[in-house]
Order: structure tokens, then sequence, then C-alpha cells
């Protein structure tokens, strides 16, 4: 089979071909704009779209004759695919659609879109099953030319072939595979409702990020740029969680570093280190750079003992690239004039890094992420916690949250939860022994009230008291600094 690139190729006909239909007018806005690059031919009368259309159908029939089968079948698909989302009768239905994937397609260019629905094209030929030779081909084929040209208003074949879900999934794999062709940056698959309580944190990053990504227009202006995120706290609060839902959720890519990674022997090394990690998530954009650690990164200067200074050149390279953040957006990205990079970082020791890092115009926000001992923001967590769980009706979560110790933090109730299920499927295999073709089914273990007390009982809290008494007097200290 031909690799997807020669779909990509074919597809760019067919673009043209819908767009030569419909002349540039009739395309929804948002695609218009994406492939106004490849589109320059403006609007077509009449005559000029039969006779445009009439050649490319010309063309894609010597293809049919000369491609593989199975190509020509995704061809096919794609063709119709193509006529389902952007054709003239369907255009309402799925102009929310099409808006929906537009917005999680900022950084692409028209080739990329391109490469998307040709890869669209190839998710229904694994759907479809192959039975179908040549000459069915070509009877589909004409089929289709006839709806297309002459009854445009009957797509009710096309949407049965097709589905939007084709479309989400090749998005999905794009990203991956964006992700991957970089090196590092990846969309988490971690969705809110992974993350229970942190309601206001959870806000207030929304408003920083998803607000200026959902109103472009609005925020380009520039006259607010700055897009940094400070999440400190104890560890194990949900800092990392909380970064990684932000991306998925604006379907941002991720791109995590943990502080001493960056740090090398060699003179000049750390510095590059830095420098590359901001261009590769600029490459990446819309791209959240997660610096876990921030404060083995960026200590302040002149406190720390190395003798060449290494941590204050590093310290310095991480000030400029901050600041030059917003400045490349707008050379890199035309349309996107609002920054698509979001600089997140994460620290269990603000107070020791670089005070000039946290001035304002560097982080937008400085959030504390701590330990919440109320009952019911508990049983909201342990909720996230179970969702994909399969729990007895004697389990009441909230009962249980108000057993855990008032120092207990996310992190030690994942522990809570994952232990509880390991003993329900324990107590699964060892009772279901003779039925093994039960076991393996994940729905099989139901966890019940008794697992959960069981393990809470030998879970010891990993903050003491009086730690997480520093982490709020350290609070205190930001928060009234701010104020
Ligand atoms: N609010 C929460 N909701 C759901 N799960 C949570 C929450 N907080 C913590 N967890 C669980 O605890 C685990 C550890 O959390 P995470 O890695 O985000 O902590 P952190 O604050 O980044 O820690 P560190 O400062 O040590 O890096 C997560 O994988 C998650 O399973």
């Amino acid at each position: 089979m031909q690799p997807v690139k020669d779909i990509g190729k074919i597809h760019r006909q067919q673009v043209l071909l819908v767009a030569a239909a419909e002349s540039s007018e009739g395309l929804p806005p948002a695609i218009r704009r994406c492939f106004s690059h490849e589109i320059s031919m403006g609007p077509l009368n009449e005559d000029q779209r039969v006779e445009m259309l009439s050649q490319l159908l010309q063309g894609v029939s010597e293809l049919f004759s000369n491609w593989d089968k199975k190509l020509l079948l995704s061809c096919l698909h794609l063709y119709m695919f193509h006529c389902s989302i952007v054709g003239p009768t369907s255009r309402t239905g799925s102009e929310e659609f099409i808006k929906d994937i537009i917005g999680q397609t900022s950084g692409f260019m028209p080739r990329d879109l391109q490469a998307l629905v040709a890869d669209a094209g190839v998710n229904l030929l694994q759907k479809s099953n192959f039975q179908i030779d040549k000459a069915e081909h070509r009877e589909s084929y004409s089929s289709l030319k006839v709806k297309s040209v002459q009854d445009n208003k009957s797509t009710a074949a096309v949407d049965q072939v097709m589905g939007k879900d084709d479309l989400v999934k090749s998005l999905e794999r794009s990203k991956k595979r964006n992700a991957s062709a970089l090196g590092a940056p990846k969309v988490p698959n971690v969705k809110w409702e992974d993350v229970g309580g942190l309601e206001d944190v959870k806000k207030s990053i929304l408003d920083t990020v998803q607000l200026p990504l959902l109103h472009k227009d609005l925020f380009s202006s520039g006259l607010r740029k700055r897009s940094g995120v400070l999440l400190y706290g104890p560890p194990g609060t949900g800092k990392t969680l909380l970064a990684k839902a932000v991306a998925t959720e604006c379907s941002l890519n991720f791109l995590s570093v943990k502080g001493p990674e960056l740090i090398n022997m060699y003179i000049g090394e750390s510095e590059k280190n830095v420098r590359d990690i901001f261009q590769k998530a600029r490459s990446a954009r819309p791209c959240v750079i997660f610096f876990d650690e921030l404060d083995s990164l960026a200590p302040a200067r002149g406190a720390s003992g190395d003798s060449g200074g290494v941590m204050d050149r590093v310290v310095s390279q991480m000030l400029a690239e901050i600041d030059g953040l917003n400045d490349s957006t707008q050379v890199i990205y035309p349309p996107y004039t609002t920054p698509s990079l979001l600089d997140c970082c994460a620290s269990n020791r603000p107070d020791l890094i670089d005070p000039a890092l946290l001035r304002p115009g560097r982080f937008d926000k400085l959030l504390y992420v701590g330990v919440n001992s109320d009952a019911s923001y508990r049983e909201r967590v342990l909720k996230a916690l179970t969702r994909k769980f399969k729990l007895h009706e004697d389990v009441s979560l909230y009962s249980i949250a108000k057993k855990c110790p008032p120092n207990f933090t996310g992190a030690d109730m994942y522990a809570l939860c994952a232990d509880a299920w390991f003993h329900a499927a324990k107590r699964k295999v060892l009772s279901s022994d003779s039925d093994s073709s039960s076991i393996d089914q994940v729905d099989a273990v139901v966890v019940e009230f008794a697992d959960f007390v069981k393990v809470l009982k030998e879970l010891s809290p990993s903050l003491s008291i009086a730690e997480l008494k520093k982490y709020e007097l350290l609070r205190d200290q930001f928060e009234g600094a701010s104020s």
C-alpha cells in the first residue's frame, strides 16, 4: 500500500474539487481560512466551476485505473468524507463540529490539515471491509459522481459511511505523531474528571490559559501577553496532575521537564539545554512547558555554591527565554498573536527560587496547591480517583473521606484507592480460582468499603502535620507579599 503522504496528495485535489464545486464563498469560513494558502483562485463562476470539477474528476478517475485497490477505496472514502463535512447540504449540521475541530488545531499549517483529513480517510478504510473489486470501485465512484454533481442534496448515503469520530481519531493520532516527531511533547490524557477538588486553582489556571486560546481575536491586541503559572505547595498535592489536565483540556502539547534533567557537567551545556527545551516547546506550539522542581533549576543567584556559577547562568538563560516567549510567538505563527505557549512551573520550595523569576510579568499567577481536610472536598478527590473502579453499593466515599487523617495528600489518597483495588482483586483471585475466565475482566473486581478501611489502617500520611504547617507559613508569606 502507498504511504499516507501520497493519499495526502490526492486529497489536495479533492479539496480543490470541493472548493471548486462550492466556490470559495460557499466554504465554511474556518476551513476557507485554513486552505486559503492553497486555494488562491478566488470565486469562480458556475461555468468555471463545472469545468474545473469535471477536470478534477477526470484526474481522480485516472488515478482509479492506476492505483492499488485499497488505496483507491480510501480515496473514494476520502472524497465522500470530505463531501460530508464540507458538502453544501450537511454544512449547517457540521459547522459546530468543524469549529470544534479547528479549535483544536491551532498552530496547524494548511498541510497539516490536509494530512489530517487524508488520515481520516484511511481510518474509514480500516472500518470497511475490502471485498469490493475494482469494478465496484468504479461503480460506486460513478454513483458518487452523480451524487456530487447532480444531486448535492442527497448526502444520506454518504453520512452512512462517514463518522465524525474518524476525524477526531485522526486528530488524536496527528497530535501524537507531532509530539513523537519532536521527541518529548505529548498531549497527556488527563481530564478534569481525573482531578478532584482544587476548583479554585483550576479556575485561575483556566482564566489564564483557556480564555486567550478560546477568544484569540479579543486577546490579539497584545495588551495582555504574559502566560505563566507557578504552582507551589507540598509534594503529592496534584500540581503535575493539574498541569496535565490543563494541557489535555485545552488540547495543548505538554512538555514536562524536571529541573535537574537540564543540568550538565560541561560548560555551556546546561544553558544550551534550557534554550533547546524552549525551542522544542515553540515548535510544538500550542504547548505547555512544565518545569517540575523549579527550585532546583532556578535557585536564587549568588547563593549557590557551585564553582563555575553554572546555576546563575541557567537562571539568566531561563529569564531571557521567558521574556522572549511572547515576541517569538508573533514571528512564528502570524495568525496566532496570543501566546500559545504556557510556561507552567511547579515547586515545593518557592522560597528557594530566584526572586527575579517570580516578579510580576514573568508569572501571571502564583497558586498554592495544598492539602484540604474538608470531608466533602476529599470525597471529590476520592470520586475522581475511583472513577474507573467498580464500587460495591456499601461504599460511601464521604465516610471514607471522614476517616482519612487531616494531613492526607492527594497522593496518599491515590495510594489508598490503588491499594484498596489491589486488595479487592486479590480477594477475587483467591475466591474464584475454579472459574478463571471471569477473573481477567476488570469489571469483575468489586471494591468494598471494608477494603478501604483495611488499607486506611495500614497507610500512614506522607507528610507530617509540622511539615504541612511549614508549607502553610510559606503560602502566607507569598500571599502576603502579593497582596
Ligand atoms: N486533587 C487530586 N485529584 C486526584 N488525584 C490526585 C489529586 N492530587 C493528587 N492526586 C494523585 O496523586 C498523584 C501525585 O500527584 P502529582 O504528581 O500531581 O503531585 P505533585 O504535587 O506534582 O507532587 P510533587 O511536588 O512531588 O511533584 C497523582 O498521580 C494523582 O493520582
